[in-house]
């Protein structure tokens, strides 16, 4: 039960469980109000025992900025429940480390922007999958009063918009087999962290009680998007052109050609390549549009005053695209409010430290698992004064400019992991958001009882399900 000497300060680690008491003492079910809660007994570099687990917290966006800078802090836990993630073994993107992922991340982030990341062209293929959100709209104010459900509705047009980039069709969402992808992704990403602790502390579990912890749905899920990836593989092979780039997958091939020694590339690792694109390209810019609509609607005042500015600076004679950015500076501090106040990623997809390190005197071993509080982090006191209200004000400073890279502001993550789907992520919801606000209000369906802003618990955060009356804009 005994802390080493010079280990980062925590709760006193009962024998077997460590600090499971202490965490299910605070919230057992929002384990990261937990360890939010503790960081600030403990202090910004904090550790605790998930059982015999070690897990170091850090609360202080400086030290995040500072360690994810280096190779040693940016690995990835490996055990048997997080390969369950890649079909069963490390592979992919998310899930690997060393050269395997130094490479595989270099030539994605490389090969994306070619098709698209960041280009002008990226915004008109956004552009053209965000029509059909229109026409639904549309359809549902004139055969249902505008009384809209916000589940499902982003999800196709933002996950087609990537997968051509990746695979050169986008999906159709009328396939079963799509459909079922697009649900495995929303079941393992939403619906999974219920004793989380619980298993994530005790690995065996997982295996003992397989349906009881999910994790054989987990297992099955993720196995039936692996072999669906491998079919896309294979029609890939078959139907290529050598010198013919279609997308990325043609890239990848071509680059498996050019260089058949090279040992990070081969089918397995870019099947699970491409299902780690569709997984975390799927639920978080859609989910991060479900918040966007529900805090226009709770919050009137905000959407009013986003429609002002969009009002002035473009009228509605023409889309908003990217290079109007510059001129809504309220629009743009309304989605990093929204980023802050929902903080889908509360505590970053865990790392894992390759080496044993010395960090501000603390000695912390290798395998040691790193959690970032960004909750903390976003909702912190000191910071930002009021953070529990919703106040997009707050990123605006003094001279009317929006404040873009405050360092208390980390929704990406921070350093060598960051995550590289962050161009695409917010050229998709600032077009969607501004496009929407020129032409559409939105609010409670009168009648109805106000939407709560309370997230659904998974290991991503996402807004309940709810509904929204949608009104075209004079
Ligand atoms: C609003 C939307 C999104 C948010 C808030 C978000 C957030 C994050 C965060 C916090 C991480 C973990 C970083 C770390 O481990 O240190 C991450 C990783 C990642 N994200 Fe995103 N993400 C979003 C959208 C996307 C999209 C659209 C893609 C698709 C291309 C994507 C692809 C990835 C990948 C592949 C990783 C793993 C990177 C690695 O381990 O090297 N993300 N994201």
């Amino acid at each position: 039960t005994k802390r080493r000497a010079k280990e980062p300060p925590g709760p006193f680690k009962w024998p077997i469980v460590g600090n499971l008491p202490q965490i299910a003492m605070i919230n057992w079910s929002r384990v990261w109000f937990s360890i939010d809660h503790y960081s600030k007994v403990y202090g910004d570099i904090m550790g605790m025992y998930f059982g015999s687990r070690y897990v170091v917290v850090l609360s202080n966006p400086k030290d995040i900025h500072d360690v994810m800078k280096r190779d040693e802090w940016n690995g990835r836990v490996r055990d048997n429940n997080e390969k369950v993630k890649s079909g069963g073994k490390h592979l992919g993107l998310f899930l690997t480390q060393g050269e395997l992922w130094r490479e595989t991340r270099r030539f994605t982030l490389r090969n994306l922007r070619d098709f698209g990341f960041g280009k002008a062209d990226m915004e008109t293929s956004i552009m053209s999958e965000y029509k059909t959100v229109e026409e639904y709209l549309d359809s549902q104010i004139k055969t249902n009063k505008g009384e809209v459900c916000f589940d499902d509705l982003f999800g196709p047009p933002v996950v087609s918009t990537l997968w051509k980039m990746v695979a050169g069709t986008n999906c159709d969402f009328e396939d079963p087999h799509i459909r079922r992808m697009q649900q495995v992704v929303v079941d393992t990403l939403r619906r999974r962290a219920i004793g989380a602790g619980l298993f994530f502390a005790f690995q065996q579990l997982g295996r003992w009680f397989p349906e009881l912890s999910g994790f054989a749905q987990q297992r099955d899920g993720f196995k039936f998007l692996k072999d669906k990836m491998k079919e896309l593989v294979d029609e890939h092979k078959e139907t290529r052109v050598p010198g013919v780039l279609r997308d990325f997958i043609d890239v990848y091939m071509e680059e498996q050609e050019k260089n058949p020694d090279n040992p990070n590339f081969f089918d397995e690792q870019l099947a699970v390549l491409c299902m780690d694109l569709f997984v975390a390209g799927s639920d978080t810019t859609t989910n991060t549009l479900r918040f966007v609509i529900l805090y226009l609607i709770l919050h009137p005042e905000v959407m009013e005053k986003c429609q002002k500015e969009l009002d002035t600076e473009i009228g509605q004679g023409r889309q908003v695209g990217i290079p109007d950015k510059e001129k809504l500076p309220y629009l743009q501090a309304f989605l990093l409010e929204t980023d802050r106040y929902c903080s889908m990623a509360p505590i970053v997809t865990p790392h894992c430290l390759t080496k044993d390190v010395v960090y501000k005197g603390y000695e912390i071993p290798e395998g040691t698992i790193i959690f970032m509080n960004n909750w903390g982090i976003h909702r912190s006191k000191e910071r930002w004064g009021d953070p529990e209200n919703f106040r997009p004000d707050r990123f605006i400073d003094d001279n009317g400019k929006v404040i873009t890279n405050d360092e208390w502001f980390v929704p990406f993550g921070s350093g060598k992991r960051r995550c590289p789907g962050e161009i695409l992520a917010r050229a998709n919801v600032f077009l969607y958001t501004a496009n929407l606000l020129q032409h559409y209000s939105f609010s409670v369906i009168p009648g109805t009882t106000k939407p709560s802003d309370e997230p659904v618990i998974g290991l991503n955060l996402s807004a309940q399900p709810y509904s929204a009356l949608v009104e075209r804009r004079k």
